[in-house]
């Protein structure tokens, strides 16, 4: 299906060109072609089993995992093809950071949440690595809150806190972009207002894709997004547009609810 565009984004931080992707013989991705703005958000959005969380997991080479799934085509980060890069993957994840769904903090204290990826990309002094593990606390917005337990376990923490040490973890390393796969959806509606703040604040000086169900959520965040349908790329457009004028009855039907 060819996909609707209302715009043309400014410049891309990914750019993916012709992107199919099978798990086994199922084709679950259909000939995705979509540019992700620098340093904005683009949420990615659809009904169940469209293929949103599929898009997002082949920015990092997530599927290599599993030996069955299988991605074709090119996902360019700044004009190098990930898919067929020969890099490390670890390198890759390092500059492509992920948020599952689900809280995943390691079993481990909050401090060392943060230091562990930090220790396999550079070598910091204990001075320094302190200094980035405050940063990054504070930039996920969880600082005051841990403070004065950092030595504490991670899992120690509420749902909401360990949604944003993940975030914290994620940043530290200091990627390029960062991939939320629901990232609120197990979480408060104060929790939930704390992390889109904190998306909000981060697109200054990362590239956000973010996958979600709440389309007030894809709304508030999101500078761009894109509807997905049964592994097609649908639409794709600046939000305003999207969720006020779009283009394809398909799009208006599930965003206004009449779908999904
Ligand atoms: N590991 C897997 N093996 C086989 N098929 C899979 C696998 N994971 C996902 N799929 C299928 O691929 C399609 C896309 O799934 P995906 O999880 O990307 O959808 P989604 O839009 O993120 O859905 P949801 O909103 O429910 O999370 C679905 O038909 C799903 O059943």
């Amino acid at each position: 299906m060819p996909t609707t565009r209302t715009a043309e984004p400014p410049r891309a931080k990914i750019a993916v060109r012709d992107l199919n992707f099978y798990y086994g013989r199922f084709h679950a991705l259909k000939n995705i072609n979509l540019d992700i703005p620098h340093n904005k958000v683009t949420a990615f959005i659809g009904p169940s089993g469209c293929g949103k969380s599929t898009l997002l997991r082949t920015f990092n080479r997530m599927f290599e995992l599993y030996p069955e799934q299988r991605a074709e085509g090119q996902i360019l980060l700044d004009g190098q093809d990930l898919l067929s890069s020969r890099d490390d993957v670890a390198l890759i994840r390092a500059k492509v950071g992920m948020v599952f769904q689900k809280p995943t903090p390691f079993p481990m204290s909050i401090y060392d949440n943060i230091a562990f990826g930090v220790k396999l990309f550079e070598n910091l002094s204990a001075a320094d690595m302190d200094e980035r593990v405050e940063w990054a606390l504070r930039k996920a917005a969880l600082w005051t809150e841990v403070k004065d337990k950092l030595t504490q376990s991670g899992a120690s923490l509420s749902g909401g806190q360990q949604q944003r040490l993940c975030i914290a973890r994620g940043i530290a390393v200091l990627p390029e972009v960062l991939l939320l796969d629901e990232p609120c959806s197990a979480l408060d509606p104060i929790s939930t207002a704390k992390i889109e703040e904190l998306i909000a604040e981060l697109k200054n000086e990362y590239t956000v894709v973010i996958v979600t169900h709440n389309m007030q959520q894809a709304a508030r965040v999101s500078d761009w997004t894109a509807y997905m349908y049964l592994g097609d790329l649908v639409e794709f457009g600046a939000t305003e547009q999207m969720f006020f004028k779009p283009q394809r009855r398909e799009t208006e039907d599930y965003i206004t609810g009449r779908f999904g």
